[in-house]
C-alpha cells in the first residue's frame, strides 16, 4: 500500500455540492458518491473529519437580503449544516463506516455536542467525524469552521473540495479566461481577494500554518491521490 503523506485530514464540502443537478436539498446519489470517496481515504489508513456547509438549504446572508433578521437567518443556516451532516453520516454508515456527528450548537436528541478531546478520540478509533453547526456563531461561515476545526484537531491538511479545479486569478465560473494557480501563499489569496474561501478562514490557516488544498470534488479518486502526495488542485501555504 502506498504510504500516506497526510494522515489526518479535514475535508470541507459545500452544501451546494450535495445538490447535484438539483436546485436545492440533497441528491442521495451524489451523497453516496462522496461517501465512497471518504471510504477510500479511511481504507487507505487516513483519519477523516468533515465539515459540510448548509448553502443547499439556507444561508443567513441570503435570508437577510429578503428581510429576515441576520442572526435568525444564520441560526437557520447552522441548523441546515446539522441536517446535511446527518444525511452524510447515514450515507457513510450504509457503507459500513462508523461516523459521528458533533454539533457546535446543542441539539442533544440528535447528535453529540462538539468536544475537542472526544473528537480526537473518535478519529483515533477510526471513526469519521462530522463537525456540524459551523462555529456555533452567527456572521461566520462553514469555511471558517473548517479552518478552526482543522487547527483544533491538528489536521495535516485542510481540503476544500468544490466544483472548480482549484484557485484561479478570478472566479472561473464567471471568468473562463482566469489563470489557474497550482501553488500560492495565504497572503496572495488575501491580497488578490481570491474568493474561493472567505478571508477569515484563510487568515486562520495562515496564522496557524495549516496547509490548504482546493480541489474538484467531482474528480473521482482525486482525494485519495491527494493524500498519497500527488499534486491535485491548488496548494495554499505560507510561501508560494
Ligand atoms: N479566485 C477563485 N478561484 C477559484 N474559485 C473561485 C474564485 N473566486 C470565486 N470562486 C468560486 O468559489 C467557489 C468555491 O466555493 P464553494 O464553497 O464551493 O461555493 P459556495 O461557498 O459559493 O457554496 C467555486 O465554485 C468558484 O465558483
Ligand atoms: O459558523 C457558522 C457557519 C455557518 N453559519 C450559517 O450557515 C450558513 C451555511 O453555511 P455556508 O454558507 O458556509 O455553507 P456552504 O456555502 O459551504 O454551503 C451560512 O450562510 C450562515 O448563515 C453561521 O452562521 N456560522
Amino acid at each position: 500500500m502506498t504510504a500516506l503523506v497526510y494522515r489526518r485530514i479535514l475535508l470541507k464540502l459545500s452544501g451546494e455540492a450535495l445538490m447535484g443537478e438539483g436546485a436545492h436539498g440533497i441528491d442521495p446519489d451524489v451523497l453516496e458518491r462522496y461517501a465512497r470517496e471518504v471510504q477510500a481515504l479511511v481504507a487507505a489508513g487516513a483519519q477523516v473529519a468533515l465539515v459540510i456547509g448548509g448553502g443547499n438549504i439556507f444561508r443567513g446572508a441570503g435570508l437577510a437580503a429578503r428581510g429576515m433578521d441576520r442572526v435568525t437567518g444564520d441560526h437557520m443556516g447552522m441548523l441546515a449544516t446539522v441536517m446535511n451532516a446527518l444525511a452524510m453520516r447515514d450515507a457513510l454508515e450504509r457503507l459500513g463506516l462508523p461516523a459521528r456527528v458533533m454539533s457546535a450548537l446543542e441539539v442533544d436528541q440528535v447528535c453529540e455536542g462538539y468536544a475537542h478531546r472526544r473528537a480526537l478520540k473518535h478519529l483515533e478509533c477510526g471513526r469519521v467525524v462530522l463537525f456540524a453547526g459551523g462555529t456555533g456563531n452567527p456572521f461566520f461561515t462553514t469555511d471558517s469552521a473548517a479552518s478552526l476545526r482543522a487547527v483544533e484537531i491538528g489536521a495535516d491538511l485542510l481540503v476544500k473540495a468544490t466544483k472548480v479545479d482549484g484557485v484561479y486569478s478570478a472566479d472561473p465560473v464567471t471568468e473562463p479566461s482566469a489563470a489557474f494557480y497550482p501553488r500560492l501563499s495565504y497572503d496572495q489569496a488575501l491580497r488578490e481577494d481570491l474568493r474561493v474561501m472567505d478571508a477569515t478562514a484563510i487568515v486562520l490557516c495562515r496564522d496557524h500554518a495549516m496547509p490548504l488544498r482546493v480541489m474538484n470534488i467531482n474528480e473521482t479518486g482525486a482525494l485519495l491521490r491527494l493524500i498519497r502526495g500527488e499534486d491535485v488542485g491548488s496548494l495554499v501555504v505560507s510561501e508560494s
